[in-house]
């Protein structure tokens, strides 16, 4: 049984992928945070920007088979998409805790590409087409290879140094965002693009959709 916080169609909104057409499925549940403001400040992982407890959002639900979860997801594919390649990206939460084979080969064989966003902590099933890594402080990272490293800056305990001599194509910084009101226009990014200009190798990941408000 699968947990779906939330499962919408919009644009990927970071990374190398941004501004591509993108259904979210956004699993329940995460391995760093229960997701309570009261757990936080004691949480493995602390700078959080989403609600990811429960079934109750947009779309979201308890999904018993693959079949189920696939053509769940397969109808929020627009059916005019011309010559798009159907694209899914699951996160969370921490997607890893509920992605599996089964639902990977069944959303291949309707025609999806499919990407993940995972906090690197756990290992992931073969079979995923676009696999983003995000670390998170002091947590073991298990995983060392993917399509793109977007590491949150700046974190203490996971610095960028620690990460540019790993096997991934792009390597991108993205400003943390402490503010829901105010999450563009920081110190922090500016921070973060100085880093960026210093040490090439890395670029620059702005959070679009929060930029332009498309979700
Ligand atoms: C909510 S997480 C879910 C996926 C997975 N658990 C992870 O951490 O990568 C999705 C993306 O948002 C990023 N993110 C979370 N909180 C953030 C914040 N406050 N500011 C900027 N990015 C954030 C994460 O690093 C990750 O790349
Ligand atoms: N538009 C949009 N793009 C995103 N890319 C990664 C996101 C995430 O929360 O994993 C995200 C998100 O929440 N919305
Ligand atoms: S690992 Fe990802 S989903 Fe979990 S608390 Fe951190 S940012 Fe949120
Ligand atoms: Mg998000």
């Amino acid at each position: 049984m699968y947990q779906v916080k939330e499962a919408f169609y919009t644009l990927q909104g970071e990374g190398a992928q941004a501004g591509r057409a993108s259904v979210f499925c956004r699993f329940s549940g995460c391995n760093l945070w229960s997701g309570r403001e009261r757990d936080r400040a004691t949480a493995r992982c602390t700078f959080c920007d989403t609600d990811f407890v429960g079934t109750d959002g947009q779309g979201g639900g308890r999904f018993e088979t693959p079949a189920a979860l696939a053509e769940h997801i397969s109808a929020l594919w627009p059916s005019e998409a011309g010559r798009a390649i159907p694209y899914v990206v699951f996160t969370g939460g921490e997607p890893l805790l509920q992605l599996d084979p089964a639902l990977i080969a069944t959303l291949h064989s309707v025609g999806f590409e499919v990407a993940v966003e995972t906090n690197g902590t756990l290992t992931p099933p073969a079979g995923i087409d676009w696999l983003c890594v995000s670390p998170k402080g002091k947590n073991t990272l298990v995983i060392d290879q993917g399509d793109e490293l977007k590491l949150v800056y700046p974190q203490t305990e996971a610095p960028p140094e620690a990460f540019a001599k790993l096997d991934f194509r792009h390597f991108f910084l993205q400003p943390m965002d402490v503010s829901p009101l105010d999450a563009h226009d920081n110190d922090t990014v500016a921070r973060t693009t100085a880093y960026c200009l210093a040490n090439p190798q890395w670029r620059l990941s702005l959070q679009t959709h929060k930029i332009a408000g498309f979700d």
